[in-house]
């Protein structure tokens, strides 16, 4: 797709404890599947899905952090020009909502103050194994300013929902001019803001894979 093909680009960035489901609502949303065996993400994971909306076209680069404390170092790096962070829990999980408070500590200090936040329970078809109440997170939620949403990567639940949501909440965001303004990255150097396609950064994607598959 060129340059010219959509109206709107968009860097969405998912965080949050290892194993809450993070890659499989990426998968789920960008590829309608469900993964079998997924395993941790090692670094950054990246994935692109353009979506119609009110007949615009809107690029929506999604950015898969790992959960693992030892990638912390590197997935900081990716709040800095993110649009929209997605902070997942696992709602059959206490102690991945228990951490969202330390989450939302590395977001004010790594993040944009104009990100959009949007807080997500996943694991909802696990209904039998719930620790968190709906009711916790929607309050937790509201004390944060953040919008709320529960999902299921498993049954497809609300994950259509998150991203389009989140589109036109950026949309509406861009016309107001309120936005973080990250240029139009396309590798997997956080500092890049090149508008070419990694032409002008000093990391590009392949130095970009090896650095991560390499640690
Ligand atoms: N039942 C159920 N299991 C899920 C769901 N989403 C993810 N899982 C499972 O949870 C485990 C972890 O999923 P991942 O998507 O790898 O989690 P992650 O947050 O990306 O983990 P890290 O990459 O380590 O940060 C896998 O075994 C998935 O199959 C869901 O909605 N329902």
């Amino acid at each position: 797709m060129s340059m010219e093909d959509y109206d709107f680009l968009f860097k969405i960035v998912l965080i949050g404890n290892a194993g809450v489901g993070k890659t499989c609502l990426v998968r789920r949303f960008t590829q309608g599947l469900f993964p079998p065996g997924q395993g941790a993400t090692i670094g950054v994971d990246f994935m692109i899905k353009t979506v119609e909306i009110n007949g615009e076209k809107v690029k929506l680069q999604i950015w898969d952090t790992a959960g693992q404390e030892r990638f912390r170092s590197i997935t900081q790096s990716y709040y800095r020009s993110a649009n929209a962070l997605i902070l997942t829990y696992d709602i059959t999980c206490e102690e991945s909502f228990r951490c969202l408070p330390e989450w939302l500590r590395e977001i004010e200090q790594y993040a944009s103050n104009k990100v959009i936040t949007v807080l997500v329970g996943n694991k909802i078809d696990l209904a039998e194994r719930r620790e968190v109440s709906q009711q916790r997170a929607e309050e937790f939620s509201e004390a944060q300013d953040m919008y709320y949403l529960e999902t299921s990567a498993k049954e497809s639940d609300n994950v259509e929902k998150l991203f389009l949501d989140l589109a036109c909440r950026l949309i509406s965001e861009a016309r107001q001019n309120t936005l973080v303004n990250n240029g139009e990255t396309y590798c997997r150097d956080p500092s890049c803001t090149s508008v070419a396609a990694c032409g002008g950064c000093s990391l590009g994607l392949l130095e970009a894979l090896v650095f991560l598959s390499t640690r």
